[in-house]
Protein backbone atom coordinates (compact mmCIF):
# COMPACT_ATOMS: atom_id res chain seq x y z
CA UNK A 1 0.00 0.00 0.00
CA UNK A 2 1.05 3.68 -0.89
CA UNK A 3 1.00 6.25 1.68
CA UNK A 4 -1.37 8.84 1.88
CA UNK A 5 0.58 10.64 4.47
CA UNK A 6 1.71 14.38 3.27
CA UNK A 7 5.40 15.39 2.57
CA UNK A 8 6.57 18.56 1.18
CA UNK A 9 9.93 19.68 -1.04
CA UNK A 10 10.90 22.69 0.04
CA UNK A 11 13.45 24.58 -2.18
CA UNK A 12 15.68 27.66 -1.23
CA UNK A 13 13.99 30.10 -3.13
CA UNK A 14 10.79 28.98 -1.41
CA UNK A 15 9.31 26.79 -4.16
CA UNK A 16 7.12 24.44 -2.32
CA UNK A 17 5.90 21.17 -3.76
CA UNK A 18 3.51 19.18 -1.72
CA UNK A 19 3.20 15.40 -2.21
CA UNK A 20 2.97 11.86 -0.10
CA UNK A 21 5.68 10.62 1.98
CA UNK A 22 7.86 8.06 0.55
CA UNK A 23 10.40 6.09 1.92
CA UNK A 24 11.67 7.14 5.31
CA UNK A 25 9.58 9.30 7.46
CA UNK A 26 11.29 13.06 8.78
CA UNK A 27 13.72 15.28 7.22
CA UNK A 28 16.38 15.79 4.96
CA UNK A 29 18.42 18.41 3.30
CA UNK A 30 20.62 18.78 0.15
CA UNK A 31 21.54 19.97 -3.01
CA UNK A 32 18.33 19.57 -5.34
CA UNK A 33 19.22 17.75 -8.25
CA UNK A 34 17.49 15.90 -11.58
CA UNK A 35 18.65 12.69 -12.86
CA UNK A 36 16.97 12.45 -16.14
CA UNK A 37 17.66 8.50 -16.81
CA UNK A 38 14.59 5.88 -17.71
CA UNK A 39 16.67 2.86 -16.20
CA UNK A 40 19.07 2.17 -13.33
CA UNK A 41 17.46 3.81 -10.31
CA UNK A 42 19.75 1.50 -8.42
CA UNK A 43 22.90 2.26 -9.69
CA UNK A 44 22.08 5.80 -9.07
CA UNK A 45 21.02 5.79 -5.75
CA UNK A 46 24.40 3.99 -4.21
CA UNK A 47 26.59 6.08 -6.48
CA UNK A 48 28.62 7.41 -3.45
CA UNK A 49 28.82 10.44 -6.11
CA UNK A 50 25.17 11.18 -4.41
CA UNK A 51 26.33 12.23 -0.94
CA UNK A 52 24.63 15.35 0.16
CA UNK A 53 22.00 15.44 -2.98
CA UNK A 54 18.22 15.41 -3.34
CA UNK A 55 17.79 13.40 -6.54
CA UNK A 56 14.93 13.94 -8.75
CA UNK A 57 14.17 11.30 -11.30
CA UNK A 58 12.55 13.08 -14.16
CA UNK A 59 11.65 9.12 -15.27
CA UNK A 60 8.32 9.19 -14.02
CA UNK A 61 7.90 5.65 -13.03
CA UNK A 62 10.39 4.28 -10.53
CA UNK A 63 10.83 1.01 -8.65
CA UNK A 64 9.47 -1.11 -11.09
CA UNK A 65 12.36 -3.79 -10.88
CA UNK A 66 12.58 -3.56 -7.33
CA UNK A 67 16.10 -4.07 -5.81
CA UNK A 68 18.92 -6.44 -5.50
CA UNK A 69 22.43 -7.29 -4.31
CA UNK A 70 23.92 -7.43 -7.31
CA UNK A 71 23.40 -4.09 -8.75
CA UNK A 72 24.99 -1.94 -5.40
CA UNK A 73 27.16 -0.07 -6.75
CA UNK A 74 28.91 0.40 -3.31
CA UNK A 75 27.56 -0.89 0.23
CA UNK A 76 24.83 1.50 0.78
CA UNK A 77 22.30 4.40 -0.75
CA UNK A 78 23.73 7.74 -0.67
CA UNK A 79 21.64 10.53 -1.80
CA UNK A 80 20.57 12.66 0.96
CA UNK A 81 16.85 12.38 -0.04
CA UNK A 82 14.83 11.42 -3.23
CA UNK A 83 11.91 12.54 -5.27
CA UNK A 84 10.04 10.79 -7.97
CA UNK A 85 6.74 10.68 -9.59
CA UNK A 86 4.93 7.65 -9.17
CA UNK A 87 6.57 4.42 -7.31
CA UNK A 88 5.73 1.23 -8.93
CA UNK A 89 3.01 -0.22 -6.75
CA UNK A 90 4.53 -3.60 -7.95
CA UNK A 91 7.74 -4.98 -7.82
CA UNK A 92 8.12 -7.15 -11.52
CA UNK A 93 11.29 -8.51 -12.34
CA UNK A 94 12.96 -12.39 -12.02
CA UNK A 95 15.97 -10.55 -10.06
CA UNK A 96 14.05 -8.44 -7.48
CA UNK A 97 14.87 -9.42 -4.08
CA UNK A 98 13.16 -6.47 -2.32
CA UNK A 99 11.59 -3.15 -3.41
CA UNK A 100 12.79 0.10 -3.83
CA UNK A 101 10.87 0.91 -0.78
CA UNK A 102 11.87 -1.77 1.58
CA UNK A 103 15.31 -0.78 0.58
CA UNK A 104 14.60 3.51 1.48
CA UNK A 105 12.89 2.46 4.70
CA UNK A 106 15.48 -0.12 5.73
CA UNK A 107 18.05 2.89 4.86
CA UNK A 108 16.47 5.33 6.92
CA UNK A 109 16.30 7.72 3.33
CA UNK A 110 13.67 10.13 3.35
CA UNK A 111 11.75 10.32 0.01
CA UNK A 112 9.02 11.94 -1.34
CA UNK A 113 6.62 10.82 -4.11
CA UNK A 114 3.67 12.22 -5.69
CA UNK A 115 6.13 14.91 -7.39
CA UNK A 116 5.63 16.85 -10.78
CA UNK A 117 9.69 15.78 -11.13
CA UNK A 118 9.39 17.19 -14.62
CA UNK A 119 8.30 20.57 -13.55
CA UNK A 120 10.82 20.66 -11.12
CA UNK A 121 13.23 19.95 -13.31
CA UNK A 122 12.58 22.88 -15.69
CA UNK A 123 12.49 25.50 -12.60
CA UNK A 124 15.93 24.04 -11.55
CA UNK A 125 16.74 24.04 -14.99
CA UNK A 126 16.21 27.80 -15.37
CA UNK A 127 17.05 29.17 -11.45
CA UNK A 128 20.26 26.50 -11.23
CA UNK A 129 20.68 23.93 -8.78
CA UNK A 130 20.03 24.92 -5.11
CA UNK A 131 19.60 23.45 -1.29
CA UNK A 132 16.58 21.85 -0.42
CA UNK A 133 14.34 19.44 1.97
CA UNK A 134 11.84 17.49 2.09
CA UNK A 135 9.47 17.03 5.72
CA UNK A 136 7.18 14.47 6.41
CA UNK A 137 5.69 12.76 9.29
CA UNK A 138 6.39 15.41 12.40
CA UNK A 139 8.32 17.23 10.19
CA UNK A 140 6.01 17.78 7.66
CA UNK A 141 4.13 19.79 10.47
CA UNK A 142 6.56 22.28 11.01
CA UNK A 143 5.66 26.06 9.65
CA UNK A 144 6.77 27.06 5.54
CA UNK A 145 9.17 29.58 7.22
CA UNK A 146 10.62 26.98 9.88
CA UNK A 147 11.46 24.40 6.69
CA UNK A 148 12.57 27.31 4.85
CA UNK A 149 14.90 28.02 7.79
CA UNK A 150 15.93 24.42 7.66
CA UNK A 151 17.09 24.51 3.86
CA UNK A 152 18.50 27.54 4.16
CA UNK A 153 20.98 26.56 7.42
CA UNK A 154 22.18 23.25 4.98
CA UNK A 155 26.03 23.22 3.66
CA UNK A 156 26.02 24.36 0.19
CA UNK A 157 27.52 22.13 -2.46
CA UNK A 158 29.95 24.86 -3.13
CA UNK A 159 33.09 24.04 -1.28
CA UNK A 160 31.52 21.27 0.69
CA UNK A 161 34.17 17.95 1.17
CA UNK A 162 32.69 14.72 1.10
CA UNK A 163 35.50 12.35 0.45
CA UNK A 164 35.82 11.55 4.26
CA UNK A 165 32.01 9.98 4.47
CA UNK A 166 32.46 7.79 1.26
CA UNK A 167 35.73 7.09 1.17
CA UNK A 168 36.49 3.33 2.64
CA UNK A 169 38.04 2.67 6.14
CA UNK A 170 40.36 0.04 5.34
CA UNK A 171 42.59 -0.53 2.32
CA UNK A 172 41.52 -3.64 0.27
CA UNK A 173 42.18 -5.30 -2.99
CA UNK A 174 40.41 -7.20 -5.86
CA UNK A 175 42.50 -9.26 -7.31
CA UNK A 176 43.28 -9.55 -11.38
CA UNK A 177 40.90 -11.29 -13.54
CA UNK A 178 42.61 -14.15 -15.68
CA UNK A 179 46.45 -13.01 -16.71
CA UNK A 180 47.49 -10.63 -14.41
CA UNK A 181 49.45 -7.32 -16.60
CA UNK A 182 49.96 -5.05 -13.59
CA UNK A 183 48.59 -2.71 -10.94
CA UNK A 184 46.64 -0.17 -10.07
CA UNK A 185 46.47 2.05 -6.66
CA UNK A 186 42.82 3.57 -6.60
CA UNK A 187 42.07 6.37 -4.59
CA UNK A 188 38.72 5.48 -3.40
CA UNK A 189 36.90 9.06 -3.21
CA UNK A 190 33.76 7.46 -3.61
CA UNK A 191 34.70 4.32 -6.02
CA UNK A 192 31.83 2.76 -8.01
CA UNK A 193 31.93 -1.42 -8.13
CA UNK A 194 31.90 -1.13 -11.45
CA UNK A 195 34.79 0.44 -12.02
CA UNK A 196 36.99 -1.69 -9.87
CA UNK A 197 35.27 -4.65 -11.68
CA UNK A 198 36.57 -2.76 -15.50
CA UNK A 199 39.87 -2.35 -13.73
CA UNK A 200 40.59 -5.95 -12.36
CA UNK A 201 38.63 -7.52 -15.80
CA UNK A 202 41.90 -5.93 -17.21
CA UNK A 203 43.97 -8.40 -15.58
CA UNK A 204 44.93 -5.43 -12.92
CA UNK A 205 45.33 -6.10 -9.13
CA UNK A 206 43.25 -3.53 -7.50
CA UNK A 207 44.69 -2.02 -4.62
CA UNK A 208 41.35 0.64 -2.73
CA UNK A 209 43.02 3.14 -0.45
CA UNK A 210 41.33 5.44 1.79
CA UNK A 211 41.44 9.19 0.95
CA UNK A 212 43.47 10.22 3.26
CA UNK A 213 46.31 8.18 2.32
CA UNK A 214 49.51 10.28 1.36
CA UNK A 215 51.71 10.23 -1.90
CA UNK A 216 54.85 7.79 -0.33
CA UNK A 217 51.95 5.29 0.55
CA UNK A 218 50.70 5.33 -3.22
CA UNK A 219 54.58 5.47 -4.59
CA UNK A 220 55.61 2.74 -2.08
CA UNK A 221 53.30 0.21 -3.20
CA UNK A 222 55.29 0.01 -6.45
CA UNK A 223 51.95 -0.43 -8.90
CA UNK A 224 51.83 0.23 -12.12
CA UNK A 225 49.56 3.34 -11.70
CA UNK A 226 47.48 5.22 -10.40
CA UNK A 227 43.79 6.11 -10.75
CA UNK A 228 41.27 8.23 -8.89
CA UNK A 229 37.53 7.79 -8.59
CA UNK A 230 34.72 9.68 -8.99
CA UNK A 231 33.34 11.23 -5.53
CA UNK A 232 30.92 13.85 -4.39
CA UNK A 233 31.62 17.23 -3.53
CA UNK A 234 33.40 20.28 -4.70
CA UNK A 235 36.83 19.66 -6.01
CA UNK A 236 38.08 23.38 -4.95
CA UNK A 237 37.75 21.76 -1.53
CA UNK A 238 39.67 18.69 -2.26
CA UNK A 239 43.85 20.37 -2.20
CA UNK A 240 45.09 17.54 -0.20
CA UNK A 241 44.01 15.16 -3.23
CA UNK A 242 45.58 17.67 -6.09
CA UNK A 243 48.92 17.98 -3.76
CA UNK A 244 49.16 13.74 -4.17
CA UNK A 245 48.62 13.51 -7.66
CA UNK A 246 50.72 16.22 -8.44
CA UNK A 247 53.64 14.65 -6.28
CA UNK A 248 52.40 11.22 -8.53
CA UNK A 249 52.76 13.07 -11.62
CA UNK A 250 56.01 13.88 -11.11
CA UNK A 251 57.49 10.87 -10.16
CA UNK A 252 56.24 9.30 -13.39
CA UNK A 253 53.21 7.47 -11.99
CA UNK A 254 50.99 6.80 -15.05
CA UNK A 255 47.19 8.21 -14.43
CA UNK A 256 43.55 7.84 -14.95
CA UNK A 257 40.69 9.85 -13.37
CA UNK A 258 36.85 9.28 -13.61
CA UNK A 259 34.71 12.47 -12.93
CA UNK A 260 36.06 13.83 -9.81
CA UNK A 261 39.31 12.37 -10.87
CA UNK A 262 39.13 14.63 -13.77
CA UNK A 263 38.56 17.26 -12.15
CA UNK A 264 41.15 16.74 -9.76
CA UNK A 265 43.66 16.11 -12.39
CA UNK A 266 42.46 19.79 -13.93
CA UNK A 267 43.61 21.18 -10.98
CA UNK A 268 46.57 19.05 -10.29
CA UNK A 269 47.29 21.07 -14.27
CA UNK A 270 47.02 24.33 -12.18
CA UNK A 271 43.52 24.96 -14.47
CA UNK A 272 40.39 25.81 -12.42
CA UNK A 273 36.94 24.23 -11.62
CA UNK A 274 33.60 25.69 -11.32
CA UNK A 275 29.76 25.25 -10.84
CA UNK A 276 27.92 24.68 -13.52
CA UNK A 277 24.01 25.57 -13.50
CA UNK A 278 22.26 22.49 -13.11
CA UNK A 279 24.73 19.61 -13.93
CA UNK A 280 24.70 16.31 -16.41
CA UNK A 281 23.36 13.63 -14.72
CA UNK A 282 21.75 11.24 -16.89
CA UNK A 283 22.76 8.24 -19.35
CA UNK A 284 22.05 9.90 -22.72
CA UNK A 285 25.36 12.81 -22.67
CA UNK A 286 26.45 12.77 -26.07
CA UNK A 287 30.22 13.79 -25.81
CA UNK A 288 32.43 14.11 -28.59
CA UNK A 289 35.89 12.34 -28.54
CA UNK A 290 37.72 14.98 -30.32
CA UNK A 291 41.19 11.85 -31.17
CA UNK A 292 38.62 9.59 -33.19
CA UNK A 293 35.85 12.14 -34.21
CA UNK A 294 33.28 9.85 -32.92
CA UNK A 295 30.19 10.91 -30.85
CA UNK A 296 29.91 8.42 -27.57
CA UNK A 297 26.48 8.26 -25.80
CA UNK A 298 27.66 8.67 -22.22
CA UNK A 299 26.41 8.54 -18.21
CA UNK A 300 27.03 11.42 -16.61
CA UNK A 301 26.94 12.50 -13.20
CA UNK A 302 27.99 15.63 -12.19
CA UNK A 303 27.69 19.34 -11.10
CA UNK A 304 31.21 20.97 -11.45
CA UNK A 305 33.33 21.32 -14.56
CA UNK A 306 37.13 21.82 -15.65
CA UNK A 307 37.52 24.75 -17.10
CA UNK A 308 40.08 24.63 -20.31
CA UNK A 309 40.24 25.92 -23.96
CA UNK A 310 38.05 22.58 -26.17
CA UNK A 311 39.84 23.90 -29.39
CA UNK A 312 43.69 23.90 -28.83
CA UNK A 313 46.56 22.34 -27.09
CA UNK A 314 47.98 24.50 -24.28
CA UNK A 315 50.09 24.42 -21.32
CA UNK A 316 49.60 23.26 -17.95
CA UNK A 317 49.75 26.29 -16.32
CA UNK A 318 51.47 23.94 -12.97
CA UNK A 319 54.18 23.18 -15.43
CA UNK A 320 53.27 19.17 -16.13
CA UNK A 321 53.49 20.07 -20.37
CA UNK A 322 51.26 20.52 -23.01
CA UNK A 323 47.65 19.62 -22.27
CA UNK A 324 44.52 19.23 -24.71
CA UNK A 325 40.80 18.68 -23.78
CA UNK A 326 40.18 15.04 -25.42
CA UNK A 327 36.28 15.32 -25.20
CA UNK A 328 33.60 17.69 -24.61
CA UNK A 329 29.80 18.05 -24.42
CA UNK A 330 27.74 18.24 -27.42
CA UNK A 331 25.47 19.81 -25.44
CA UNK A 332 27.14 22.70 -23.55
CA UNK A 333 30.16 22.22 -25.14
CA UNK A 334 31.61 21.68 -21.30
CA UNK A 335 35.04 19.41 -20.80
CA UNK A 336 34.46 16.01 -20.67
CA UNK A 337 38.17 15.33 -20.79
CA UNK A 338 41.56 15.93 -20.50
CA UNK A 339 45.19 14.26 -22.08
CA UNK A 340 48.34 15.51 -20.72
CA UNK A 341 50.74 14.98 -23.82
CA UNK A 342 53.92 14.77 -21.96
CA UNK A 343 52.83 12.47 -19.34
CA UNK A 344 50.76 9.53 -19.08
CA UNK A 345 48.26 11.06 -17.55
CA UNK A 346 44.45 11.04 -18.80
CA UNK A 347 40.29 11.87 -17.38
CA UNK A 348 37.33 12.15 -17.95
CA UNK A 349 34.38 13.75 -16.32
CA UNK A 350 31.71 10.81 -17.64
CA UNK A 351 31.59 7.44 -16.94
CA UNK A 352 32.82 4.69 -18.71
CA UNK A 353 31.80 1.96 -16.34
CA UNK A 354 28.70 2.69 -17.55
CA UNK A 355 26.38 1.69 -14.45
CA UNK A 356 23.96 1.88 -15.40
CA UNK A 357 23.81 3.41 -18.99
CA UNK A 358 25.55 3.09 -22.39
CA UNK A 359 29.13 0.96 -23.38
CA UNK A 360 30.27 3.30 -25.33
CA UNK A 361 32.96 4.82 -23.39
CA UNK A 362 34.09 1.37 -22.03
CA UNK A 363 37.58 1.69 -24.60
CA UNK A 364 38.94 4.14 -22.28
CA UNK A 365 40.20 1.11 -19.47
CA UNK A 366 41.48 -0.70 -22.53
CA UNK A 367 43.23 2.79 -22.88
CA UNK A 368 44.10 2.81 -19.59
CA UNK A 369 45.95 -0.66 -19.75
CA UNK A 370 47.87 0.31 -23.38
CA UNK A 371 49.25 2.83 -21.43
CA UNK A 372 50.44 0.60 -18.26
CA UNK A 373 51.76 -2.33 -21.24
CA UNK A 374 53.62 0.62 -23.20
CA UNK A 375 55.33 1.95 -19.60
CA UNK A 376 56.08 -1.51 -18.44
CA UNK A 377 57.91 -1.92 -21.46
CA UNK A 378 59.70 1.47 -22.07
CA UNK A 379 60.56 0.26 -18.23
CA UNK A 380 61.81 -2.95 -19.01
CA UNK A 381 63.96 -1.93 -22.28
CA UNK A 382 65.70 1.25 -20.21
CA UNK A 383 66.61 -1.77 -17.41
CA UNK A 384 67.79 -4.43 -20.23
CA UNK A 385 69.92 -1.26 -21.82
CA UNK A 386 70.99 -0.43 -18.27
CA UNK A 387 72.31 -4.38 -17.61
CA UNK A 388 74.33 -4.41 -21.13
N1 LIG B 1 30.43 11.71 -10.21
C1 LIG B 1 31.38 12.50 -9.75
O1 LIG B 1 32.52 12.11 -9.53
C2 LIG B 1 30.97 13.92 -9.41
C3 LIG B 1 32.13 14.85 -9.18
C4 LIG B 1 31.73 16.14 -8.46
N2 LIG B 1 31.26 15.85 -7.13
C5 LIG B 1 30.67 16.86 -9.26
O2 LIG B 1 29.53 16.91 -8.86
O3 LIG B 1 30.97 17.38 -10.31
Amino acid sequence: MLATEPAVLVLEDGQRYVGRAYGARGRTLGEAVFATGMTGYQETLTDPSYAGQIVLQTAPHIGNTGTNDEDMESRQIWVAGYVVREPSRVVSNFRAQRSLDDDLVAQGVVGISGIDTRAVTRHIRSAGAMRAGIFSGEDFDLSDSEQLDLVLAGAPMAGRNLSAEVSTVEPYTLPAVGEKVGSVAVLDLGVKKSTLENLAARGLDVHVLPQQVSAQDVLGLGVSALFFSNGPGDPQASDKHVALLQETLRAGLPYFGICFGNQLLGRALGLDTYKLPFGHRGINQPVLDKRTGRVEITAQNHGFAVKAPIDAEFDSPAGFGRVEVSHFSLNDQVVEGLNCLDLNAFSVQYHPEAAAGPHDANYLFDRFLDMIRAQHSAASSTESQENN
